[in-house]
């Protein structure tokens, strides 16, 4: 695979021991960043690399100025209280800065000692959202979701014939995006009963949470210039996970005809860990069609997009419920999928995003779009498990589930396992439901 290098090398180790437990998310082939501080203090928040259960403190490594060249440069970027300045660097940078790390945390690195005195436990840190979010779009880009949703909201034509052309998506609101840990009150509303006669104003009644990836982009491009398909991965720094926490009786309501609003724009949650691209190379995968459905225009379509456009990075919803929390119940899993499923790649939704001249800026976010896979047992939101709240879920410890109740916990996690490769993991993104603050 061309994207392969020295830093992806399965027999790579680190001196930090718990980096080469077989099920950490956090090998040194992994590498991913975010902002964090340590819990508890009015420190600065500043850039951080996860490895093993530490995180590399990037201020700190950063004042001993331990790299040359774009690592350097890099890495004070790093530093910062938010990553916007490393994204806006590129892939040549980024790259300098992974190949750095890498070697300062290996076997045998000549710079153990001064690495060691920046490492800060995992379990000791606070985070904050990784970069300054000047603009969220949220995409559509599981078929599976959008016909599944679509039969709940438009059963006369659940998947709408735009869908297999153009990447679907709508400006989403950034001041609401959260950092895994996170609660949030139940959100009030304006909704239509069925066969009511006017609308109610109160607590949602249906809301549901949406298992998706964030992308966030690199250095973007200058307004009237488009991004095309050749271009576009170089805009992409990396991937977390991102919960669409949404009303779905609002969004019945409200979302005809411009989408979705008040629905989806009260909190969104990410992971705090961004791994990157580069990260990410081991678990590419071909980007294929059902067979009979069109291929993608051209502007949306290329060789490198097709021989390995999609990844594979396994996902999972875990939810537990107050009650289960006070038994001592472990959360339960709901759903356990894969992104490689989606409809479009990373690389088209940059592309689409920029084909009308539109500019992306570096710290800019894409949701992936809920990631149903074909099946229900895959399926990325409540309002599909549990077809449209017509079939509850039985939790352990017995109680049933439609949509969310106060207390819930929901859980995302996500992870990448390839033949001949280290398994990487991208967290978890935890948020929950407190009851509405009146
Ligand atoms: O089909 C619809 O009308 C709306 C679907 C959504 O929930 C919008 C959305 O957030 C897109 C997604 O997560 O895939
Ligand atoms: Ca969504
Ligand atoms: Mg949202």
């Amino acid at each position: 695979m061309a994207h392969l290098n020295e830093t992806h090398a399965p027999s790579l180790r680190s001196w930090i021991d718990s980096a080469n437990a077989h099920d950490t998310d956090f090998p040194i082939q992994n590498l991913p960043f975010a902002v964090f501080r340590r819990d508890g203090t009015d420190e600065p928040f500043r850039g951080g690399v996860a490895i093993g259960d530490q995180i590399v403190d990037l201020a700190a490594l950063a004042a001993e100025r331990p790299f040359t060249g774009d690592a350097s440069v890099a890495l004070q970027a790093a530093a910062s209280d938010s990553l916007n300045g490393l994204m806006a660097l590129g892939p040549t940078a980024w790259s300098a800065l992974r190949l750095a790390l890498s070697k300062a945390l290996r076997m045998q690195s000549a710079s153990r000692g001064l690495v060691e005195a920046c490492l800060v436990p995992q379990a000791a840190a606070e985070f904050a959202v990784p970069a300054r979010i000047g603009d969220y779009t949220d995409f559509y880009t599981s078929v599976h979701h959008a016909t599944n949703i679509g039969r709940q909201f438009r059963p006369d034509q659940p998947l709408l014939p735009n869908y297999k052309w153009v990447p679907i998506g709508y400006h989403g609101r950034s001041s609401s995006i959260g950092v895994s840990g996170l609660s949030f009150p139940r959100p009030i509303g304006q909704m239509m009963r069925p066969g009511a006669p006017s609308p109610v104003v109160g607590p949602c009644e249906r809301l549901d949470y949406e298992l998706e990836l964030g992308i966030f982009i690199g250095p973007g491009n200058a307004t009237g210039r488009p991004v095309s398909m050749d271009e576009a991965e170089s805009q992409v720094f990396g991937l977390c996970l991102l919960n669409d926490w949404s009303s779905r009786d609002v969004q019945g309501w409200e979302y005809q005809p411009l989408g979705p609003f008040l629905s989806k724009n009260f909190a969104t949650t990410l992971s705090p860990w961004i791994v990157t691209f580069e990260a990410l190379a081991p678990f590419r995968v071909p980007f294929v069609r059902p067979a009979g459905d069109p291929d993608p225009l051209p502007y949306l379509d290329s060789p490198a997009n097709r021989a390995e456009g999609a990844l594979d990075i396994r996902l999972e919803v875990d939810l537990q419920s107050r009650l289960m929390r006070e038994r001592g119940l472990s959360p339960q899993c709901l759903t356990s999928t894969s992104y490689r499923h989606a409809y479009w790649t990373p690389a088209q939704l940059v592309t689409h995003h920029t084909m009308n001249g539109c500019n992306l800026r570096p710290g800019d976010l894409f949701g992936s779009g809920t990631l149903s896979g074909p099946t229900l047992q895959e399926a990325g939101a409540l309002i599909e498990l549990t077809v449209g709240g017509q079939q509850p879920l039985t939790l352990a410890g017995g109680e049933s589930r439609t949509y969310l109740v106060d207390g819930d916990s929901v859980t995302l996690r996500g992870w990448c396992e390839a033949p001949g490769a280290v398994r990487i993991g991208l967290g978890a993104c935890i948020g929950t439901v407190l009851p509405t603050t009146s």
